[in-house]
């Protein structure tokens, strides 16, 4: 394999710029400008002082296939995830067929690697059809070709307490984590949109904050007294904020996720009435948006992750309420996390590699991502121009569908290559 040889990066943007050489999928060595043994054969990458970080790993995203091409395919979602920085990501579950079994699961692991662009991981359903019945055959998909390490129904709540609590216990023995979507079913019937004064202006039907938190303090005191690991899947309100800090205080193995878009985007949006702004659970209010930052800053958030859903236009562009909820995200991601987080001074460099690296690899259990940058260390990495700004267009991002909710924003930082395993997979903007 070829060596490729950075010259001038700033490992977590700080310190002097070094080079560092990459061979064998692995850094080999890391030292002052100039003063690496690289070969003359090896490929030259001139940071020109950008930022090195470990490559961003996704615990959350729709990857549509098998089911559902005509918006998304392991191909281009993988490029859409190269493009942005990730270096592995989670394939959730809610495909067509549903991946509630060992046949599904190793596809789109099969699929992923011959692509080759990320790694992805299939996230089993917890239950049959996502149908909120039946425990799925956990153990089979754990010990598939696939090894899937997480499981959830995300796009639907595992509400039945008994059947959540089973799945929790079971986990235990697989050492496996049980992702969940926490939305009370029976206080979102018909829910559009974030419940408040904006929504009922617009007469929507309310999605009320309690629908979260009930589920999240609930799934806490199940996932403590099953001596099980939880994770809550994009935390949207305060309130959340305060039952994981809660749980957490009391020893509760719980970790949880914030999407770039809830940092971002309040229910203001509603005005427009655009569906490209509907999103489950939805886009809240200010005093949640500065929680949830604040929180992802001093840890009580662990990680950001995209929840990236791609949707086809018949799919989007209609009234509001027929309209399906989810947004793409994962090459905006780094731009609304250094834009919302790192500008104003809530996390610096190293803060971004934990939140999107560091801790969602550990939360997975994959011990090759989200590791140190040492000697000796796999090269999963993302090289960052700090300085750069792009203009986003739906129409030119590398997943198929286009529903970015940020057309047409002029966003901070720029991917300037992604490399997997020490194998380039993206260079300034453009799939290797
Ligand atoms: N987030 C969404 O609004 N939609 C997701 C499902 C989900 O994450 O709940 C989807 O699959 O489209
Ligand atoms: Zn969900
Ligand atoms: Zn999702």
């Amino acid at each position: 394999m070829s060596e490729i040889l950075i010259t001038g990066a700033r490992l977590y943007g700080t310190g002097d710029p070094v080079d560092v050489l990459v061979a064998d999928g692995h850094i080999a060595e890391i030292a002052a400008v100039g003063a690496t043994a690289a070969p003359k054969s090896a490929r030259l990458l001139r940071a020109q002082g950008r930022v090195l970080l470990p490559g961003f790993v996704d615990l959350h995203t729709h990857l549509r296939e098998p089911g559902r091409e005509d918006t998304e395919t392991i191909e281009t979602g993988s490029a859409a995830a190269a493009l942005g920085g990730y270096t592995a990501v989670f394939a959730m579950a809610n495909t067509d067929p549903v991946a509630d079994n060992a046949v599904v699961v190793e596809h789109v692991w099969r699929r992923g690697r011959e692509v080759g662009l990320v790694d992805v991981h299939p996230v089993g359903a917890v239950t049959v059809g996502l149908a909120g019945e039946r425990l799925a055959e956990l153990g089979t998909m754990a010990k598939s070709a696939a090894g899937v390490r997480m499981f959830s129904d995300d796009g639907h709540c595992v509400s039945d307490p008994l059947l959540m609590r089973r799945a929790l216990e079971y986990s235990t023995a697989l050492d496996v984590v049980v992702a969940q979507h926490a939305e009370e079913p029976r206080l979102t019937v018909g829910a559009q949109a974030h419940e408040g004064e904006r929504a009922s202006r617009l007469g929507y039907a309310g999605w009320p904050s309690s629908a979260e938190e009930t589920i999240v303090a609930r799934d806490c005191l199940l996932a403590r007294h099953a001596g099980a690991r939880l994770h809550v899947c994009h935390v949207s309100t305060s309130g959340t904020v305060d039952v994981l800090s809660w749980a957490k205080e009391l020893g509760t193995d719980v970790s949880a996720e914030v999407t770039p878009h809830h940092l971002l985007l309040t229910d203001e949006r509603l005005a427009t009435y655009d569906p490209v702004n509907k999103v489950n659970p939805p886009l809240r209010a200010e005093r949640d948006v500065l929680a949830l930052r604040r929180a992802l800053a001093d840890g009580v958030l662990d990680c950001v992750a995209t929840d990236h859903a791609p949707h086809a236009p018949q799919d989007k562009d209609s009234e509001w309420a027929a309209a399906r909820p989810g947004m793409l995200g994962l090459q905006t991601a780094l731009s609304i996390v250094v834009e919302t987080m790192l500008r104003p001074g809530l996390l610096d460099w190293r803060g971004v590699a934990r939140v999107m690296s560091e801790r969602p690899a550990e939360i997975a259990g994959l011990p090759d991502q989200g590791r140190p940058l040492a000697q000796g260390e796999p090269a999963n990495l993302v090289l960052v121009d700090p300085d750069a700004e792009w203009t986003v267009r739906g129409g030119e991002l590398a997943s198929i569908a286009a529903n970015t909710p940020y057309e047409g924003m002029r966003l901070p930082a720029v991917v300037s290559a992604t490399l997997l395993r020490g194998r380039l997979t993206s260079l300034e903007g453009k799939i290797v």
